[in-house]
């Protein structure tokens, strides 16, 4: 008599003795009793919907029955021989969707496992995808867990898909018309049902994310591009406009919500790094730091520019990641980065150069991102470079289209200079975008560079300014400072005086070193002098070449910086410049 044992067990439950059931399984009989008020000695059939009704759950069903299809597909593939058939329900409990062994039919039908059969707890009582509505955690009703005793010969077990909103919009089950007694048999089915979910959501995130920022993440570097964890969507100021499940859980207690909120004040990142953790990066270098000392690994999808062309195409290039974003309040810069959004949407080749740590390779990314197009990126480090190596990176001749960023082009061997001509000539479908220290023509007078190479790689040339030249480092300091500590950490004026005075032969890869120290050794919310490193290059005199206008123009004329960066006293600057007749700006 199992039936009446089970009836029994339902209503010691009710009584408040437990019997070593789960209690997600304990809960939901309760509710079938005491908020539904089901009778659990009745054995009601499975509740199937009609065919119109059917057809508008799965209309409005729709978006996530095609992100779905593909994940129930291949979960359908690898239990199919064990027997399970698996469901995809909408969030109020009818099946929309459904793979299982039409040879077993007439019984799946007769079960519940079928297209239509309506899995809500307050209908079909006690079940996993029902359970699994009401809690929002996946759940195994096995058996006997069922309330109604229609279905005890069942084991079932569900995880929840959720929407890029954090909203429950379907229920993943796979079900065994038969299945081994204990309920640990089912310990698998579990794990493969969570994944699936958790894959179904992600590529639901991918499918209505076309147009923004991505970013993945993953504990192993080994998952990271093939099966992350967690994903979440970010708008142009880095703010999560969209998430997975999986980076609810792993944000959650840092926020109630995490729609709206900056992914800075989880992660050790602003919108501007996502170009640095895109795939042409070696997994292991896309290291994302979190608050509490952790670290994770990211994957950035950039947003896929539409298809439509002119005004629409440059505002959304505007957006995170951009050109547009890499410079503050610098004329130079602003026109340099104009030129290059100008340029990106061709293919052009094109050469930037400046001194090391002036940012050339965030700029060649940036533009890759930009050029709106659907192509592959290729990163190539010139100094690294044999022949084999050469070849392996630029990949087959053939139609592929593709950025090439060569990275010092100048440092790559000269033996290899004339293969990577040839091999350009090869493969017409790359763009060459390379950086350089030196003066390119000038090695090429000197014989130093490969000459059909320059000729090859020459297009149009972008010298990005010294960080000495720039009248964006207060915007550059904060930027940096934003991305290392939080809002209230700010420079004194004095501290800013003194960076401002620095010659920063090492650039934007100095200030970040400058900054990384004083983070580490201000003490309070406020950086001083004495939490300032001293400067990597201790003669503060600024290159030669820099003309004494050329320094006051960076030092906005303020004669006490460019005397320190002249390594000169203030008085001599203004002799100075009494003797070389410049007027000081009204
Ligand atoms: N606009 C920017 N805002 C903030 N950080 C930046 C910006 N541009 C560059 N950086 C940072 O400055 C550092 C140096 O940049 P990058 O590697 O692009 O310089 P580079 O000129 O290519 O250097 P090298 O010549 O040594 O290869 C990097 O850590 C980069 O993330």
């Amino acid at each position: 008599m199992i039936a009446h044992n089970h009836v029994q067990e339902i209503e010691s439950v009710l009584d408040g003795r437990t019997t070593g059931r789960d209690s997600q399984v304990s809960d939901s009989w309760k509710r079938c009793v005491e908020v539904y008020g089901m009778d659990p000695s009745r054995a009601d059939p499975a509740h199937i919907v009609t065919e119109t009704e059917l057809r508008e759950h799965r209309m409005q069903a729709e978006r996530m029955i095609a992100s779905a299809r593909s994940g129930l597909q291949s979960l359908f593939r690898q239990v199919a021989r064990q027997n399970y058939t698996v469901l995809l329900t909408d969030a109020k409990g009818v099946c929309v969707d459904f793979f299982g062994d039409r040879n077993f039919e007439t019984e799946l039908r007769g079960s519940g496992l079928f297209m239509g059969a309506d899995w809500s707890e307050e209908l079909a009582g006690t079940s996993a995808a029902g359970a699994c509505i009401v809690t929002g955690e996946p759940v195994t009703i096995h058996q006997d867990d069922h309330f109604g005793n229609a279905h005890t010969a069942l084991s079932c077990t569900a995880a929840p898909i959720y929407d890029s909103m954090g909203q429950l919009a379907a229920v993943l089950d796979i079900s065994l018309l038969q299945s081994p007694s204990p309920k640990s048999s089912q310990n698998l089915a579990m794990s493969m049902v969570t994944a699936s979910a958790r894959r179904v959501e992600m590529a639901n995130l991918m499918a209505q994310s076309r147009r923004e920022w991505v970013l993945r993440l993953s504990a192993s570097p080994e998952f990271l591009d093939v099966d992350p964890e967690a994903a979440v969507t970010l708008d142009g100021s880095g703010r999560i406009i969209g998430f997975t499940r999986g980076a609810d859980k792993l944000f959650r207690g840092h926020a109630p919500t995490l729609l709206g909120q900056r992914i800075d004040s989880f992660l050790a990142l602003s919108v501007d790094d996502l170009p640095d953790l895109m795939r042409d990066r070696p997994t292991e270098d896309r290291v994302v730091n979190m608050p509490d000392g952790g670290a994770l690994f990211g994957h950035a999808i950039a947003p896929q520019a539409p298809r439509s062309t002119g005004a629409v195409t440059r505002r959304l290039q505007r957006k995170g990641g951009s050109l547009a974003a890499l410079a503050g309040p610098d004329p130079e810069m602003q026109r340099l980065l104009m030129q290059a959004e100008r340029l990106a949407t061709t293919d052009v080749p094109l050469i930037l150069s400046g001194e090391t740590g002036t940012g050339k390779m965030r700029i060649a990314r940036a533009l890759h991102v930009a050029t709106g197009k659907d192509r592959d990126l290729i990163t190539v480090e010139c100094a690294a470079q044999t022949p084999d190596r050469l070849i392996e990176a630029l990949g087959p001749p053939g139609p592929m289209r593709a950025t090439l960023i060569l990275r010092r082009i100048e440092e790559l061997p000269p033996d290899v200079q004339a293969l990577l001509s040839a091999l350009l000539d090869e493969r017409p479908g790359l763009r060459p975008v390379a950086t350089s220290c030196v003066d390119l023509g000038q090695a090429v007078h000197e014989g130093r560079f490969h000459k059909p190479l320059f000729y090859r790689i020459s297009g149009a040339f972008l010298s990005v300014p010294p960080l000495r030249k720039r009248r964006d480092l207060d915007w550059l300091m904060d930027r940096l400072l934003r991305r290392r500590a939080p809002d209230e950490l700010r420079l004194s004026p004095s501290a800013r005086a003194e960076l401002a005075g620095r010659v920063w032969t090492g650039n934007l890869h100095e200030l970040e070193r400058v900054l990384d120290v004083a983070v580490t050794l201000c003490d309070g919310d406020v950086i001083d002098l004495p939490d300032l490193p001293v400067p990597a290059d201790s003669g503060p005199v600024a290159p030669e070449e820099d003309s004494l206008e050329d320094v006051l123009e960076a030092c906005g004329w303020n004669m006490a910086q460019a005397a320190r960066r002249l390594g000169v006293n203030r008085s001599t600057v203004m002799r100075r410049v009494r003797r070389s007749g410049l007027a000081l700006p009204l």
